[in-house]
């Protein structure tokens, strides 16, 4: 088996030892591995995009920002697995991957495919999550000098200074050609959100569609209601919360710029065009995994 591994050393803080672990199981297993850094935002995609043979499987070690861009980068037909080191995982969560070095290197190597449907958001493709509205506020508005020394904190830091803006800003909405209207929007392929919290029990990434969560009502208390349910894993329980299947969905907010962050990173302006991609990527999960 032919493996391309595209590490970035910047995602959790870095994890050199960790990823040495994970490559030497993987030369156990009997696999050839080509080992590539990344430089900088965009570098993985464009590395990929620059093969000639990527080999049977890409393995994207980070967060989900990192398996983004090799998403973004992976050639038809070849099988995408993820060795987890970022901050929040929510991928991983999903697939229910492990953290362990050697455990998931035996999953890439002897483990079975799935097939997960990316969605496309204004053309670039995206694996679990997109979101606009406090969602978005939140993700950009993360201070990076103290993710990088407190990982997830800076999260938490960052949706207490954007609670007072939700319920400012109104957006329509078509989901499947049905108009609707919200005050924040999060569309995602999975079930977890923000690690292993459960935004949406309806979701199935192995389905090829993705699950529109539409917060309907304005104000703070609605929004620490919801906030309070995500903890819970009744985010769907919520009144105020719809939540549907699309295929396509279309998002727009009349003014200023609104941010839309993909996956975990900000990812350009509104307007947005969500739509599912007609083909299946296989990836590597445990042959345990259902
Ligand atoms: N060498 C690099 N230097 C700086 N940034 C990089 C480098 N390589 C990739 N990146 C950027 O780092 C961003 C964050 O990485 P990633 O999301 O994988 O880690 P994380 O933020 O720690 O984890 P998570 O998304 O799970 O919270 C990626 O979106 C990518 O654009």
């Amino acid at each position: 088996m032919k493996i391309t591994v595209v590490y970035n050393p910047t995602a959790g803080g870095g994890r050199e030892k960790l990823l040495c672990r994970f490559v030497a199981e993987l030369e156990k297993q009997g696999a050839r591995v080509r080992l590539y850094h990344t430089r900088g935002p965009g570098d993985a995609t464009e590395y990929l995009q620059g093969l000639e043979d990527q080999g049977d499987c890409v393995v994207a070690v980070g967060g989900d920002g990192t398996t983004n861009e090799v998403l973004n980068g992976l050639a038809p037909g070849v099988a995408l697995g993820v060795f987890a080191t970022g901050t929040a995982n929510v991928l991983a969560k999903e697939l229910q991957l492990p953290r362990t070095p050697e455990l998931a290197a035996q999953i890439v190597v002897n483990g079975k495919n799935v097939p997960v449907t990316p969605a496309r958001l204004n053309g670039r493709r995206f694996i679990m999550m997109c979101g606009i509205g406090y969602d978005a506020w939140v993700v950009n508005g993360v201070n990076l000098a103290v993710k990088e020394r407190f990982g997830k904190l800076a999260y938490v830091q960052s949706m207490l200074a954007q609670i007072r803006r939700y319920g400012q800003r109104h957006y329509r909405v078509m989901v499947d050609g049905r108009p609707l209207d919200c005050f924040s929007a999060i569309v995602t392929n999975g079930r977890h959100y923000g690690g292993s919290f459960v935004l949406s029990r309806e979701a199935n990434i192995l389905r090829p569609q993705v699950q529109v969560l539409l917060f309907q009502k304005p104000g703070v208390s609605f929004l620490l209601r919801c906030l309070a349910a995500l903890l819970l894993g009744r985010m769907e329980r919520v009144d105020g919360v719809a939540s549907l299947r699309a295929q396509r969905v279309e998002i727009r907010c009349e003014g200023a710029d609104e941010p839309i962050q993909a996956d975990g990173d900000p990812a350009g302006q509104l307007p947005a065009e969500i739509v599912m991609e007609d083909e299946p990527v296989p990836m590597r999960v445990a042959d345990t995994f259902q």
